[in-house]
């Protein structure tokens, strides 16, 4: 498979952006009531406060913005705010507006009380951002007419209308966008019991059987996604179908994840290819990014950007200023012993930034590939 271009990530099953596939069924999918909604508790109850406020006031609800990786359910949640708002939902995204002219065409054609919902808010282009400020404190924006010194501004009155803005990464934001919205909610990962109801409840919509220990499988191997956990239970029905009779069990489950390559902490074979050079070429680091992406055949945005991010929030591996470490919970994930070595380098561990003992002792083994593990999976 090809990762090297930014459209082969969601070719990956536990990718957490969508793919077509996903967005067929997602929308069958889609919790509608913030009951339905699972987990994300402390987003859910104040957010059920600030939406029954506003109903109470028969006004539109402040303004919100969701932040989270992709998969955790922002645009859920905002269709469910104009649903709990009885209101209309209009979809768009920050690249999909480039011009200030933009965003005042979609602004001014909004009905009172619409919900806007802009994904990826923070890719907007800085003269629509400015537009939005205006916007969304005042109902109102100036349109520009002509160009040069005979340019005019046209005041334009807008009705009210709640922006959500979804974002991946709100630390982009500038603060004076920030700071205009009412109400701000970060979106975490999903505990696996969260996950497993998710699986539950999709499973129930998509006339699926599956059993509690089925479910729980699923879900340990999600990476703490509902659109991944549903990814994997769309595959895993194929071979419950297939191989089986149709019921997931954890048996199956973990045949069929087999299969498709996903290991029982939801990692898939490039992440394993990453964890394995780093191990057995480099005697568990530290090595730099380039050396690395080279030993798995990959560019280094590639290692750095699709498969490091959960390595590290999982603590297998560690970005150091001398380069990248393997952490003890990396060396017993892949069921390998460090060499000896290595010992004073390692890092202690679990769970993510784990430090341990951290030190790179004058036996590290460094990046030359010459470390005990040579004759591995990637040796000549
Ligand atoms: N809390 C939840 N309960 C049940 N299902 C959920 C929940 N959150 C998300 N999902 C499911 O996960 C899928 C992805 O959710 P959604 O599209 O809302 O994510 P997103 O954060 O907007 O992703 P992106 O950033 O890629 O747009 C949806 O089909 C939805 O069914």
């Amino acid at each position: 498979m090809n990762w090297d271009d930014a459209t082969a990530e969601p070719e990956r099953l536990v990718a957490s952006a969508a793919d077509h596939d996903d967005q067929a069924v997602e929308a069958a999918l889609r919790p509608k009531d913030l009951g339905e909604f699972i987990g994300q508790e402390r987003v859910r109850q104040q957010l059920d406060l600030v939406l029954k406020a506003a109903r109470q006031r028969g006004g539109t609800a402040d303004h919100v913005l969701l932040s989270g990786a992709p998969g955790l359910g922002k645009t859920t949640l905002s269709m469910i705010i104009a649903a709990e708002m009885g209101a209309p939902i209009r979809i768009t995204s920050g690249p999909a507006i480039q011009h200030a002219g933009d965003l005042a065409a979609i602004l001014s054609s909004l009905q009172e009380g619409e919900v806007l919902f802009l994904d990826e808010i923070h890719r907007m282009s800085r003269p629509a951002e400015e537009m939005l400020y205006m916007a969304m404190e005042d109902f109102r924006v100036d349109v520009i007419v002509g160009k040069g010194p005979g340019a005019t501004a046209i005041p334009l009155e807008l009705p009210a209308f709640t922006l959500v803005g979804a974002t991946t990464r709100a630390g982009l934001l500038p603060p004076p966008l920030r700071d205009r919205f009412g109400f701000t909610g970060h979106m975490e990962f999903y505990a696996p019991a969260e996950l497993e109801r998710v699986i539950h409840r999709s499973a129930g919509l998509l006339d699926v059987e599956v059993d509690l220990e089925g479910a729980a499988e699923i879900a340990g191997r999600s990476r703490g996604t509902p659109r991944i956990a549903n990814r994997l239970l769309r595959r895993v029905r194929d071979y419950a179908q297939v191989r089986a009779d149709g019921v997931i069990t954890q048996e199956i489950a973990g045949q069929a994840l087999e299969v498709y390559e996903v290991d029982a902490r939801g990692l898939d074979r490039l992440d394993r290819a990453v964890l394995h050079a780093l191990l057995k070429l480099f005697g568990g680091g530290p090595v730099g990014l380039s050396t690395l992406a080279v030993a798995v055949g990959e560019e280094r945005e590639t290692v750095e950007e699709v498969a490091e991010p959960f390595l590290v929030r999982e603590g297998l591996l560690a970005r150091t200023p001398r380069g990248r470490v393997a952490t003890r919970a990396a060396w017993t994930h892949l069921g390998l012993v460090p060499p000896q070595g290595a010992a004073g380098q390692l890092f202690g561990g679990q769970g993510p930034g784990g430090q341990g003992s951290g030190g790179h002792g004058p036996g590290s083994q460094g990046t030359g590939g010459t470390g005990p593990g040579q004759t591995g999976l990637f040796g000549p």
